[in-house]
């Protein structure tokens, strides 16, 4: 049995749903599944086609972005998954995709407005979109200040990355995140789906009005939190 077996098998099974999802193409995106108690992660390595995969390929880091095990380079986008879980402790998988809706309101540096129920099952707020970065950050190590520039922008609306479990990243694209890398890979999916919606919302009407908040706590509240009943 490799080392990391296990964790490594996650992250490639992560990975292999976002082609499967037709959230990406080629090599773009990238998921890592997290083992908290050991501070490390696996991720999909730096340009190798989803189709060339495997769970061996899958190179193992620590919190600070360092190769603890695997002989590829990591994702180019390492040190972003590494600062989001040095910072929050609630998360074990984090997802980047180039989706078509969502990157294109992360180019338009627009936060996704809550329009719909659909939206309202999962969020009860906008889904934000991070600022653009400044060009001394971009200068500087560019993938760890886009982890700062993700979790600045919660911070800045008052939420926390329990509040809500996606971004968008202006003039760049999503990342999502959740307690394991399938809830973050789920997460892309529907983020996909609301960006799609909102999208079509506005070319139907470029005044849609925003959801009404009875209705953004009833579909909230149905699927989450102690009264829901939602499901089995
Ligand atoms: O953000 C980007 C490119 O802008 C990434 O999504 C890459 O497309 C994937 O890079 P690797 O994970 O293969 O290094």
């Amino acid at each position: 049995m490799q080392p990391y077996q296990t964790l490594r098998e996650e992250a490639y099974a992560a990975n292999m749903q976002l082609p499967a999802l037709g959230l990406v193409i080629f090599t773009f995106g990238n998921v890592s599944a997290a083992d908290r108690s050991k501070g490390i992660f696996a991720i999909k390595p730096s340009g190798v086609p989803y189709e060339e995969l495997s769970p061996e390929k899958m190179v193992i880091v620590d919190f600070d972005g360092k190769t603890v095990d695997g002989q590829l380079r990591p994702s180019s986008d390492t040190l972003t998954h590494a600062v989001l879980y040095k910072h929050w402790e609630g998360i074990s998988g984090i997802v980047h995709t180039h989706s078509t809706f969502a990157t294109a309101w992360a180019q338009s540096q627009r936060d996704i407005p809550l329009y719909g129920t659909t939206h309202a099952d999962h969020n009860t707020v906008d889904i934000p979109c991070a600022a653009p970065m400044s060009d001394e950050m971009i200068a500087g190590d560019y993938e760890y200040q886009t982890g700062f520039q993700i979790m600045d922008a919660l911070t800045q609306r008052g939420l926390t990355y329990h509040d809500i479990e996606m971004i968008l990243v202006g003039n760049h694209a999503p990342f999502t995140w959740g307690k394991t890398a399938a809830k973050a890979v789920y997460n892309s999916a529907v983020l996909e789906s609301i960006a799609q919606m909102a999208q079509l919302t506005e070319s139907i009407n470029h005044n849609a009005p925003r959801l009404k908040d009875a209705l953004i706590r009833k579909h909230f509240e149905r699927k989450h939190g102690p009264n829901s009943y939602y499901g089995q």
